[in-house]
């Protein structure tokens, strides 16, 4: 079921990305020979640049010089943990302060270790290693908090949570964002009629067909509550998400899912959709809008806020 969820975050070691961030480019030079053959290096020769980098590259490690001209290393670490895009990444960092005052100052910062430059290459690579390892567990664990047990997407936590981070992106990037509220059309009536087992069925059923219409990398399926689902679209304008939800009714009708009491005689969803430019709309309500809007108007259809 993880597995399933094809998180950008849960790669295994060999593939994990390490952010090297120096000032000095011969120092990301040595430690670029020691783990460039068994990981992904990125670099950054300062402080803003390795933000950036985390932002648009998400790496599973940091190792960052604390003395850098411009903005240390114990500043760009303490805005990458009060940044919630980027807190989870674990910074280690390698540097010649010998002080213990020094030290303590990268603890109080966030850092998750500490290494003493010169490099010693087989203590980098122990201490990545491990920490790799622990990322990687501390990922699975926040994943598992986020799955809907029924049906295997994510849950409406993760979703409230993705939404606000992807705003952020698009906003960044100056892109327009959209989400869908999708529900089951009569599905008390399912319940009554097979049980709720049956019903429990036509969930997971709905719920894989609607991860699998959503085709970007990006995109978001998630339980939102009961028999109703939400899909995050970034970088998506209102015509791209309507083009979804007319593919997401296809799709559904294609289950043929028997539903004797419903007009179509199967399963069928209706949708509302709501995209905007302007970051501080409130999309869920104006989704929530269009799905009412959709109901009204005879079930098995989209609404699109105008
Ligand atoms: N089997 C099953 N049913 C659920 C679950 N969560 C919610 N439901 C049912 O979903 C039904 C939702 O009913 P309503 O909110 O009246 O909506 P509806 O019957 O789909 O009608 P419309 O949305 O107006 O088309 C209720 O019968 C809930 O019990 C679940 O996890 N499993």
């Amino acid at each position: 079921m993880i597995n399933d969820l094809n998180l950008s975050h849960m790669q295994s070691l060999p593939n994990a990305t390490i952010l090297v961030v120096d000032d000095q480019p011969i120092n990301i030079q040595v430690i670029y020979q020691i783990l460039g053959e068994q990981y992904q290096i990125l670099m950054a020769t300062s402080g803003p640049e390795a933000i950036n980098v985390c932002k648009k590259s998400m790496p599973d490690l940091v190792l960052m010089d604390v003395v850098m001209p411009e903005q240390d290393g114990l500043t760009t670490c303490k805005l990458m943990k009060a940044d919630s895009e980027i807190a989870n990444i674990p910074v280690i960092f390698v540097t010649g302060l010998q002080q213990q005052s020094e030290e303590n100052a990268c603890w109080d910062a966030g850092a998750v270790d500490f290494i003493q430059k010169p490099v010693n290459p087989s203590t980098l690579q122990n201490r990545v290693k491990a920490h790799l390892t622990l990322k990687r567990q501390a990922d699975l664990l926040r994943s598992m908090a986020y799955v809907d047990g029924l049906t295997g997407v994510y849950n409406r936590r993760y979703f409230e949570k993705y939404l606000h981070s992807q705003v952020a992106v698009c906003k960044r990037l100056q892109q327009p964002i959209a989400i869908m509220i999708i529900d089951i059309d009569h599905f008390k009536q399912y319940n009554d009629h097979f049980g709720h087992l049956v019903g429990d069925d036509a969930l997971k059923l709905v719920a894989q067909c609607l991860k699998n219409s959503s085709q970007r990398p990006a995109d978001l399926v998630a339980r939102y509550g009961g028999e109703e689902f939400v899909c995050v679209l970034p970088n998506t304008d209102s015509t791209g998400a309507a083009h979804l939800a007319a593919q997401m009714l296809v799709a559904i009708s294609d289950l043929a899912i028997e539903h004797p009491t419903s007009t179509t005689g199967k399963v069928s969803i209706s949708i509302g959709v709501a995209a905007t430019t302007n970051y501080t709309t409130n999309l869920t309500q104006l989704a929530d809008e269009q799905l009412y809007l959709a109901k009204q108007q005879g079930r098995n259809r989209y609404c699109v806020a105008p």
